[in-house]
């Protein structure tokens, strides 16, 4: 799968721009905040119609402008496709090879892209929501019916809390019915993805530290347990509703559920958020990621694109070879933004382009 040119039109700071793109490996260098971090965001917003910073449509917009504009020349096994996504003020329109995208399989699954960021290693030492917004995202990639389902989720989650918040209990047992339903089948799709990525995990991180620590991730459904999820179906959540209901009507939200589940990310049974180096930290995001493309291109047939926003200053010299040596061993096409190129170890991936980033202006160098 290759990104092989870009159209951009006033997307954040780039007013305009075409950009022609190696099959194997792009840089982009620049100084901070001249817009090569807006290339990335087009090009994940391609492939997945979303920002990987979440921001919103109107922030991606460029200051004083209608509306952006994105095309993007895809291929994959030998077929080409052009996608453009519309972002303006009524929201984001698709259309893939011309014709307007009414089903959402027909836009996903073009460009399948990986992120990996400096926000990615923090999540080994933050609180549950940013490894929930991973978990959440390495699943949309894999699986188009968990985005209709956590859609479905937090669709009966505000119809729940505006009930709520009316302090009224009629008709409250019927959402809260509909909520436990999606959200049991949204936390086992959670405990099936962690459990096909964890011998992943544990492979790369053993490669990556060069040691018999066993890695592992541990699913921590909020106030239940997998267990109970798997033995009890949608009775866990019930179980939960029915015991905070008093406090959910005095609160006027609904305060348990998957919108705030969690994962461990466990060293030899202890969770390196709490009891992991550093060092530990970063050479377990890095295997996850290795791990999210890996189980990508198993069920694919074909690996994502990566998209690696200024990770080198975050990975030391040994970390950023091993991922380099991945890399250069999946033959997959990746985009690397860095201030400084001298910084990047790219271990004999031999072609490449590099693209100057001033101004929201791109210049093959
Ligand atoms: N909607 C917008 N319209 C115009 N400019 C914007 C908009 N949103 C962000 N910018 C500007 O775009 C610039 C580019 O941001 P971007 O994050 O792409 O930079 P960067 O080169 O990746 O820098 P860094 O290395 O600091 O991440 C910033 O200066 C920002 O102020």
């Amino acid at each position: 799968m290759f990104v092989t040119k870009i159209q951009i039109s006033n997307f954040r700071n780039i007013a305009q721009s075409e950009i022609l793109f190696d099959r194997r490996l792009n840089v982009f260098y620049g100084a901070n905040g001249q817009g090569k971090t807006s290339v990335l965001e087009a090009i994940y917003l391609l492939g997945t119609m979303k920002s990987f910073r979440l921001a919103k449509t109107p922030d991606l917009v460029t200051w004083n402008a209608s509306h952006a504009l994105l095309r993007g020349w895809a291929e994959r096994d030998g077929v080409g496709r052009e996608i453009a996504l519309y972002l303006g003020k009524e929201g984001r329109k698709a259309r893939v090879d011309q014709k307007p995208v009414t089903r959402l399989a027909d836009f996903f699954g073009n460009v399948n892209a990986v992120v990996f960021s400096p926000e990615e290693i923090a999540m080994a030492r933050s609180g549950p929501d940013l490894r929930r917004r991973y978990l959440d995202r390495a699943i949309f990639s894999s699986d188009l019916g968990y985005l209709l389902l956590h859609h479905e989720y937090h669709r009966l989650l505000k119809q729940r809390n505006a009930m709520l918040k009316r302090g009224s209990r009629d008709g409250l047992d019927i959402w809260t019915g509909q909520l436990a339903e999606a959200g049991t089948r949204l936390m086992i799709k959670r405990i099936e993805y962690l459990a096909g990525i964890e011998p992943l995990v544990r492979r790369f991180y053993r490669d990556i530290a060069g040691c018999d620590e066993e890695a592992g991730l541990a699913f921590r459904p909020h106030l239940t347990s997998p267990e109970r999820v798997a033995a009890e179906g949608n009775g866990a959540l019930l179980a939960l509703f029915e015991a905070h209901e008093a406090e959910e009507l005095r609160r006027g939200t609904t305060v348990v559920g998957p919108h705030r589940d969690d994962v461990d990310f466990v060293l030899n049974g202890r969770v390196i958020r709490t009891h992991g180096s550093q060092g530990q930290q970063r050479s377990f995001v890095l295997a996850l990621k290795m791990a999210e493309i890996e189980y990508l291109e198993r069920l694919n047939g074909a690996p994502p694109v990566l998209l690696l926003d200024d990770i080198s200053s975050e990975l030391d010299p040994q970390r950023n070879e091993n991922l380099m040596t991945f890399l250069r061993e999946k033959r997959m096409q990746v985009f690397i933004t860095t201030t400084d190129v001298s910084t990047l170890r790219l271990a004999g991936i031999a072609t490449h382009a590099s693209f100057h980033v001033s101004r929201g202006t791109v210049t093959p160098s």
